[in-house]
């Protein structure tokens, strides 16, 4: 199933995609409720055998121009938990850029993004020179924890996953690099472009084997496969969850290829009146216009 959170008639509901076509199971008399808010449905005991109830029908199709598209999860309950440099050819670019040798970690960077930075398609990415010079895209794979769990063993993880989407972890360098943590270099506000939908992992039998890309100006930057990631997302799920409590909702960004703008020669970055794309086999394009 592709499902998402929209706006329609100024309140933010969950639609179903299917075929092109936009549906809002709350306005039906099934489970009206369950349909309203993202994070309740994807907690739900019986989310599947209600979702599963659904099937797309006239009487709750709407029109695009009838809807607002938001991010899938608008505000998730916490940070979204981020791998850094988990692609090789990203560690190679980062690493020739700073003038030190390629390694790869031994363990998952992890960093977080302001849950409050989370935007969605087509919502203007804010490029303000006085708070950075230096926005950069990355496209990533995030994916959805759908059962809260700790220290899930690998054979579980599957079971964990509600789904998967698409994020943009924008990254103001300047400040990344500036400061000797990532946070307020990967959080300025509308820093993270998530959508347009989630795709419930029954419908990506191999998340390891999408095809990701990201565009600006309808130029390629960026593309990739996540079957290059250096740790998957069975590693990064074991990982996090020995430690931490993972919770129905959480979302987890799990790294970039190579093709960021800051290793670039010269560097690039996004400026005023661009449009940044970012793709993902089997799940979409998400796009974010840069003012
Ligand atoms: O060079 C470094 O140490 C870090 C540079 C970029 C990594 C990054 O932002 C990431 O998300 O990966």
């Amino acid at each position: 199933m592709r499902l998402g959170s929209c706006l329609y008639q100024g309140n933010s509901v969950v639609f179903v995609e299917s075929d092109g076509h936009y549906y809002l199971p709350s306005l039906q008399n099934a489970h009206a409720t369950f349909w309203k808010d993202i994070q309740t449905l994807i907690a739900d005991p019986k989310r599947d055998e209600k979702l599963a109830e659904f099937s797309p029908n006239k009487s709750c199709m709407v029109g695009l121009e009838d809807i607002q598209l938001l991010a899938p999860i608008p505000r998730p309950n916490k940070n979204i938990i981020c791998m850094g440099l988990n692609y090789f050819d990203h560690i190679v670019e980062a690493a020739d850029f700073a003038g030190r040798n390629a390694k790869t970690p031994k363990a998952p960077i992890v960093f977080t993004k302001s849950n409050f930075s989370v935007i969605g398609p087509g919502t203007p990415i804010p490029a303000d020179p006085d708070i950075s010079e230096q926005l950069d895209w990355e496209v990533e794979l995030g994916v959805i924890i759908g059962k809260t769990g700790k220290a899930i063993k690998p054979e579980h993880v599957q079971d964990h996953i509600f789904g998967y989407t698409i994020i943009n972890d924008i990254s103001a360098r300047d400040l990344q690099f500036a400061h000797k943590q990532f946070y307020i270099g990967k959080s300025i506000d509308g820093g993270c472009p998530m959508g347009p939908v989630i795709v419930s992992k029954d419908e990506i039998p191999n998340a390891q084997q999408l095809q990701l890309s990201c565009r600006v100006n309808g130029v390629d930057k960026q593309t990739g496969s996540t079957e290059q990631m250096i740790f998957d997302i069975e590693q990064i799920i074991v990982t996090l969850s020995k430690t931490m409590t993972l919770e129905a909702g959480d979302v987890i960004a799990t790294g970039t290829p190579n093709g960021v703008g800051f290793a670039r020669t010269p560097p690039e970055f996004l400026k005023s009146g661009d449009v940044v794309e970012c793709e993902i086999e089997s799940i979409g394009v998400l796009s974010n216009p840069v003012v």
